[in-house]
C-alpha cells in the first residue's frame, strides 16, 4: 500500500485510539485544571481587587497602543482558532492585530430586573448550571457546552426554543463595547440603538464586546418531551408548522430527520412535574445512549412517547455525541460497554480535537465531510430537504424552527412582520458520489434564492456581492463609519469567506 494511503487509512479508521487513550484523559485533566484555575483566580482576584472594569481598561489600553504603533492595521480577538466552535481554521488571525479579550466571568444576576450580566468568553456550559442552581435560565439555551456568549452574539445562536424567543441575540438587552478608538460605549434598544441592532452577526467587526446583559426566566425542573414519529415529508412539514403556531402549549420544538420521508418531531414544555411524575429519563447520565440514537429507536418502534427530562440534561442533549459527529471518530462510542466504562469522560473537548487534528485529517474532512447550517423560510422545508437529499444525502438532519423579526440589522425577516424560519443542520459524510465545493456553493445559492441565510461559522463560498444580498449591509456600513471601523476592523465578509476560514 502507498504510504499516503496507509496514513489516510490509519487516520480514518484508528483515530479513536488517539482520542480514547490520549484526548479523553487530557479532557479530564483539563476539567480538573479549570476547577483549580478558577479557585486560584478568585483568590487572586480578592487579593488584588482585579475586576471587570480593570480588565476592560486593559483592553482599551491595548487598542490605543495598537492605534499609536500600528495605525491602519485591522484588529481581531486573540482567541486562538482552535478554541472556536467550528472545524474551520481562521487564517485571518495571522495577519490581523490580535487583541486579548479573555473575559470569562459572570458579573451579576439581577433577579429583580430578570437579567444576568456576563463577560463574553464565558461558555454556555459554565453559565447555565450556575443559573439553574439559582432558579433561573436563559430563554435560548444552547446545546453545546463550549459555545461562548460573545461568539453566539457575534455569530448566530439558535435552539429549540427559538421558535418562541428568536435567535440568541434577541434575548440580549445591552452590550458593552470597546470601539476602534479605545472608547467604552454601551448600547441597548434605548441607547445607541442602531449600534445595538448591528452588533449581532457582525463577527467582531464593530468593536470588542466586553459585557452582555441577557434576559433570564424562571427555570423549572423538567422538560416534558413528546416524541412523534412521522413517515411522510408533507406531514412532517404541516405538523411542524402547526406546532410552531401553538406558542401557548409548546416551549421547545425540534425535529430530527433520519431519511427523506421519516423523522421524529419533538415538542416540549418546561414543568416542575408533580408527585405523580413518572417516566423520568435522565439522559445526561454518562451511561445513557446518545440522544439521537434514543430518538432513532423511537422512530424504529413507531412509538408516540412522552418523557420527563431534567432541564439541564435536555439543554445539553446533543453535547455528548456532538450531535452525531462523535460516531465518526469513535464508531463504538454508543456501545453499552464503552458507555459504562468510559462514558463519564465523554465527550473529548472540541478544542482538543481541533488542536490535535493533523493536516491529513483536516483534508479528509474537507474532501469527505460536510458541516453546515442553513436558515430557510419554514414553508420551504419540503423543497429544501429534497434538495439536500439529492446533493448531500446526509442523515440525521437537525431541524430547528426559529422566528426572525423584521429590522435593519444584518439578519432579519424578509417580511415586514415576524416570520417563521427553520434551521437545517447537516453534519456528516455525504453519501453522494460527486461531493465537492461547487455543490456547496450551489446549495448556498439555492438558500439565497429562497431568501434564506447561511450560518457562517464554517465559512462561505458566496462572493462578496452575493453575501451582501443575503445579509443587509445598509445600516451596518454607516455604523462602521460612525465607529471609525473602516481602517481598524475588517468587514464581516473578510472574516467569513472560505479563503480566510478554511
Ligand atoms: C477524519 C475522519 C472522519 C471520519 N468520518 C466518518 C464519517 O463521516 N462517517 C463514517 O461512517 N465514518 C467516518 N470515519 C471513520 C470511518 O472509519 C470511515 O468513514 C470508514 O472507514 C469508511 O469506510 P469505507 O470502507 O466505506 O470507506 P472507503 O470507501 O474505503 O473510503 C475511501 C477513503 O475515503 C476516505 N474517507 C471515507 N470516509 C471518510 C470520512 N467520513 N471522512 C474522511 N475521510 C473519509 C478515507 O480516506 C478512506 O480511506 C471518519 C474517520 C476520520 C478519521
Ligand atoms: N446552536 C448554535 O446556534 C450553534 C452555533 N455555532 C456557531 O459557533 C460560533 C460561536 O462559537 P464560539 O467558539 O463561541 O465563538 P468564536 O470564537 O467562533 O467567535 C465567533 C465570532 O465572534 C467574534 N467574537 C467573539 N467574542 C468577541 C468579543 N468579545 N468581541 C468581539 N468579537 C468577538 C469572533 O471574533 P474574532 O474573529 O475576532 O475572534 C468571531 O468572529 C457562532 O458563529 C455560532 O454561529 C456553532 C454551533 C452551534
Ligand atoms: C447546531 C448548530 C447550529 C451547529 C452544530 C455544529 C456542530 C455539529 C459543529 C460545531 C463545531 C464542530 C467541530 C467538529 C464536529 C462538528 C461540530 C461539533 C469536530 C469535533 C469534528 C472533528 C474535527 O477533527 C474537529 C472538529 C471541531 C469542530
Amino acid at each position: 500500500m502507498h504510504s499516503d494511503t496507509l496514513t489516510e487509512y490509519v487516520l480514518v479508521n484508528y483515530r479513536w485510539v488517539f482520542v480514547v487513550f490520549f484526548l479523553l484523559p487530557c479532557t479530564v485533566l483539563g476539567k480538573i485544571w479549570a476547577v483549580f484555575e478558577k479557585k486560584s483566580w478568585s483568590r487572586r482576584r480578592r487579593s488584588t481587587g482585579l475586576d471587570h472594569e480593570k480588565k476592560v481598561e486593559d483592553i482599551q489600553c491595548e487598542v490605543r497602543h495598537k492605534n499609536f504603533h500600528a495605525p491602519g492595521r485591522v484588529m481581531c480577538t486573540a482567541r486562538p482558532s482552535w478554541k472556536s466552535m467550528t472545524i474551520a481554521e481562521m487564517t485571518y488571525k495571522k495577519r490581523m492585530f490580535n487583541i486579548n479579550v479573555h473575559l470569562d466571568e459572570m458579573i451579576s444576576i439581577d433577579s429583580h430586573n430578570r437579567k444576568v450580566r456576563v463577560e463574553p468568553s464565558i461558555t454556555v456550559g459554565q453559565l447555565i448550571p450556575i443559573l439553574i442552581q439559582s432558579g433561573w435560565t436563559v430563554p435560548v439555551a444552547l446545546e453545546l457546552e463550549d459555545l461562548t456568549i460573545g461568539g453566539l452574539v457575534m455569530g448566530i445562536g439558535l435552539e429549540s426554543s427559538s421558535f418562541k424567543f428568536g435567535l440568541f441575540h434577541k434575548t440580549c438587552t445591552r452590550y458593552e463595547l470597546v470601539t476602534a478608538d479605545g472608547d467604552l460605549i454601551t448600547c441597548s434598544e434605548s441607547e445607541n440603538s442602531d449600534v445595538f441592532r448591528c452588533i449581532p452577526f457582525s463577527y467582531g467587526t464593530l468593536g470588542f464586546l466586553t459585557a452582555i446583559d441577557i434576559r433570564i426566566i424562571p427555570a423549572k425542573k423538567y422538560v416534558r418531551l413528546q416524541y412523534r414519529p412521522i413517515r411522510s415529508l408533507e406531514k412532517i412539514q404541516s405538523s411542524l408548522i402547526a406546532e410552531t403556531l401553538d406558542v401557548e402549549n409548546n416551549d421547545f420544538i425540534e425535529l430530527l430527520m433520519f431519511g427523506k420521508n421519516e423523522g421524529v418531531l419533538m415538542t416540549g414544555q418546561m414543568t416542575d412535574g408533580d408527585q405523580n411524575t413518572k417516566n423520568v429519563n435522565k439522559i445526561g447520565r454518562f451511561y445513557k445512549p446518545w440522544f439521537f440514537k434514543h430518538v432513532e429507536s423511537l422512530l424504529l418502534s413507531q412509538k408516540h412517547t412522552e418523557e420527563y427530562i431534567p432541564l439541564k440534561d435536555y439543554y445539553f442533549r446533543h453535547n455528548n455525541s456532538l450531535f452525531w459527529e462523535v460516531q465518526d471518530i469513535i464508531p463504538f462510542g454508543n456501545h453499552p460497554l464503552f458507555r459504562y466504562l468510559l462514558g463519564w469522560i465523554m465527550p473529548a473537548k472540541v478544542a482538543l480535537l481541533k488542536l490535535t487534528q493533523t493536516d491529513t485529517i483536516k483534508q479528509l474532512y474537507d474532501k469527505h465531510h460536510f458541516i453546515d447550517d442553513f436558515i430557510l423560510p419554514i414553508s420551504n422545508l419540503k423543497e429544501s430537504v429534497e434538495k439536500f437529499h439529492e446533493h448531500l444525502n446526509i442523515y440525521p438532519i437537525w431541524v430547528c424552527p426559529t422566528v426572525l423579526n423584521p429590522g435593519n440589522g444584518l439578519v432579519h425577516s424578509h417580511a415586514p412582520v415576524d416570520k417563521m424560519y427553520i434551521d437545517i443542520g447537516l453534519y456528516g459524510e455525504p453519501k453522494v458520489s460527486n461531493f465537492n465545493s461547487s455543490i456547496v456553493k450551489n446549495l448556498e445559492l439555492f438558500v439565497l434564492k429562497l431568501k434564506g441565510f447561511k450560518m457562517m461559522y464554517i465559512g462561505t463560498y458566496l462572493n462578496e456581492y452575493e453575501f451582501k444580498k443575503m445579509f443587509n449591509h445598509y445600516l451596518y456600513q454607516s455604523i462602521r463609519i460612525q465607529l471609525n471601523c473602516i481602517h481598524n476592523f475588517p468587514e464581516v465578509y473578510d472574516k467569513v469567506n472560505k479563503k480566510v476560514r478554511r
